[in-house]
């Protein structure tokens, strides 16, 4: 394995009850060194069972996973250096008990040999991620975005050379969620730690990713940095699971002025200006979204998604006329 790799699958297969539809096939993916890697696609592709294969929760029916130069056999398997230095946070923490503390449920997470530092190393890893005040209160009785920070500190305090993440932020409210994210990304480059990232939420996948895996049917279908995925997909799937798009056929793009033979057209919400002359379209609906509002606009049966910073200028029912700046063409039979 090169230098700069951690983790690596060979060709791995993992099938449930002999039924190929299910889990992943014949996967082969190198994740770099002190990097956020995520692994992204539709419900049911393959992201935990990927990730469970990483962490050795089992075993592939065919394939080999390496951590460094080691083999990462199924944790049944004994103890390996792998399974001490890697650290995984599901969606639940259900494996907590609920009657300890955060204090207590965090210190578990400390391996023997830095017990003595307890005071320091908890108190440290609850102000890292907010949850100092919660220290004496049950696990069980918290909240589910707060069971995630703490399930997070369990999982940090040990300083983990790799991190798996498994939807970690999904139950964490907006505000604390970007704060965590950005904690994240700060740890990872301070301590230098390895993360591979599941999560469904393309603003999360793309502004904390350094690598994407993009995974489709169990198989791997793309990959690359979030900024070429983002900007120039080579397939339809991958637009659709990072961005807020209108698709359409190319004989609706016709309407759009743009010409296209290669039969689907994607366009971005935030490639569509707004401007002054031009044919009309009809503002079916206005979605606020903060500091932008969608709108959501129609002509001849074409229907647009499109991001708009004027917030309050155009009106349900009212017309506007637009200019698209770009677009992504992809093949008929593509998904
Ligand atoms: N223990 C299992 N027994 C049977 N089938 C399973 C098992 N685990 C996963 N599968 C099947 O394998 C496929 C991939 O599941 P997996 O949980 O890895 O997908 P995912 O991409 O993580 O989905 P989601 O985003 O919904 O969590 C699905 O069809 C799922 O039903």
């Amino acid at each position: 394995m090169k230098d700069d790799l951690i983790l690596e699958t060979i060709s791995v297969t993992k099938n449930f009850f002999g039924d190929k539809s299910t889990g992943v096939n014949n996967i082969t993916i190198f994740v770099p060194k002190g990097k956020i890697t995520a692994i992204v696609g539709e419900s049911g592709s393959g992201k935990t069972t990927l990730l469970n294969l990483l962490y050795g929760t089992i075993q592939p029916d065919h394939g080999e996973v390496f951590f460094k130069e080691e083999q990462v056999l199924s944790r049944d398997h004994g103890i390996q250096h792998a399974h001490q230095v890697m650290r995984m946070v599901t969606q639940n923490g259900i494996d907590m008990n609920p009657d300890s503390t955060v204090w207590e449920t965090i210190r578990d997470g400390l391996p023997p040999e830095d017990l003595s530092h307890e005071i320091k190393r908890v108190t440290e890893a609850l102000n890292m991620l907010n949850i100092y005040p919660l220290k004496d209160y049950p696990f069980g009785k918290l909240s589910g975005g707060e069971k995630q920070r703490v399930t997070i500190a369990k999982a940090l305090i040990s300083r983990p050379q790799v991190l798996l993440l498994d939807e970690p932020f999904n139950q964490v409210d907006a505000f604390y969620r970007e704060a965590l994210q950005h904690d994240i990304r700060q740890i990872v480059r301070e301590w230098k730690t390895t993360v591979v990232l599941v999560s469904h939420d393309p603003a999360e996948i793309l502004s904390m990713a350094d690598e994407l895996i993009v995974i489709k049917e169990g198989e791997i279908v793309e990959n690359g940095s979030p900024d070429v995925l983002y900007h120039s997909p080579n397939l339809l799937y991958t637009s659709q699971i990072l961005a807020s798009g209108s698709k359409i056929t190319s004989y609706q793009a016709k309407i759009c002025g743009i010409k296209s033979r290669r039969g689907i057209v994607v366009i971005y919400a935030e490639n569509i200006r707004i401007v002054s002359f031009g044919k009309k379209w009809f503002v079916k609906m206005v979605l606020f979204k903060g500091f932008y509002e969608e709108l959501i606009i129609e002509r001849e049966g074409v229907t647009l998604r499109v991001m708009n910073y004027k917030r309050g200028k155009y009106k349900t029912g009212s017309q506007v006329s637009i200019k698209i700046t770009k677009y992504f063409e992809f093949g008929k039979w593509e998904n």
